[in-house]
């Protein structure tokens, strides 16, 4: 009798996380026991209206906000209370990896992209020629030329840009990347391009979780979707039961206000009957 095979253990686990912000008597809850879980190749969507908590979510899973409640395991390491020291080398590391809305932020602009692709690996005592070689590598894998190794971020388009913090964020072959709006200032030619190359990146194992307020770009690309609302994740399932068969209200106001997602678009009854309901 063959077994049946065990699911692969989640890269990233995070269980009753819950962040607060402000001093004691004007504290406010944030996130809310946030539990989620992402499997190696996996990519996990995370939408939200703006203030939902995406982004404290991400900054919570790489140790840039304090925790109230709850844990984070990172690549079976439990991460939750780590001081800054062991902070810094998981993140040397290069385990997690973040990139952000804005390449700009990703990228330092004195820094040519030979340099901002090597420097992780350089620091990790990777010798200098095996960092070119692997730097090329990951430039071809954002598909882009060799061309562009010795520009600066500012000689370069938006959509080259972002690609190439993609790129940044894969060399160190990271076991998790945090996308946060990684397409959201990009015109819709570069959307399209980076999201396949997101889409790509899954044969290679490598867990994504991609944050945003749009589910219409993250239907198409994440296996399953989570919606964050008012620091509570209040839906989770696969991206097709999420948009075909929305639980919550704020998830069915999401989906009716998305026309390309399910053909037409909820008439605008239906849509402020879901708004009322929401803010009852
Ligand atoms: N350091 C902080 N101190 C106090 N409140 C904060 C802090 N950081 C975030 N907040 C609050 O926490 C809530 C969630 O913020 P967060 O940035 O996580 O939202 P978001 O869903 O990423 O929003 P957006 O889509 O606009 O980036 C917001 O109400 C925000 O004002």
């Amino acid at each position: 009798m063959t077994s049946a095979p065990h699911p692969p253990r989640p890269v990233l686990e995070v269980t009753g996380l819950t962040v607060r912000h402000g001093p004691r008597r004007r504290r406010r809850t944030v996130l809310d026991g946030v539990s989620l879980s992402v499997a190696p190749g996996e990519t996990l969507g995370l939408i939200g209206e703006t203030g939902s908590g995406k982004s404290t979510l991400a900054r919570a899973v790489l140790g840039l906000v304090p925790v109230s409640a709850g844990t984070v395991v990172v690549d079976g390491e439990d991460v939750t209370g780590h001081d800054e020291r062991r902070w810094r080398a998981l993140r040397r590391r290069g385990v997690v990896q973040y990139v952000f809305q804005d390449p700009l932020r990703s990228l330092d602009p004195d820094l040519t992209v030979e340099e901002s692709l090597t420097e992780p690996l350089l620091v990790r005592g990777v010798p200098r020629t095996e960092a070119a070689a692997r730097a090329r590598r990951f430039l071809d894998r954002v598909h882009l030329t060799t061309a562009l190794l010795g520009r600066l971020p500012g000689e370069l388009s938006g959509g080259q840009r972002q690609r190439v913090a993609v790129a940044r964020a894969l060399v160190t072959e990271p076991r998790v990347v945090i996308l946060d709006e990684p397409v959201s200032a990009l015109d819709s030619a570069n959307r399209v391009r980076v999201l396949d190359i997101l889409g790509e990146l899954r044969a290679d194992g490598v867990a994504l979780v991609f944050i945003s307020h749009d589910l219409g770009s993250v239907a198409g690309t994440a296996d399953r979707v989570g919606v964050l609302y008012r620091g509570e994740l209040v839906e989770t399932g696969t991206a097709h039961a999420v948009v075909n068969r929305p639980g919550h209200v704020y998830t069915r106001l999401l989906v009716g206000s998305a026309p390309t997602l399910r053909g037409a678009p909820a008439d605008r009854a239906e849509r402020d009957r879901l708004r009322a309901l929401l803010h009852a």
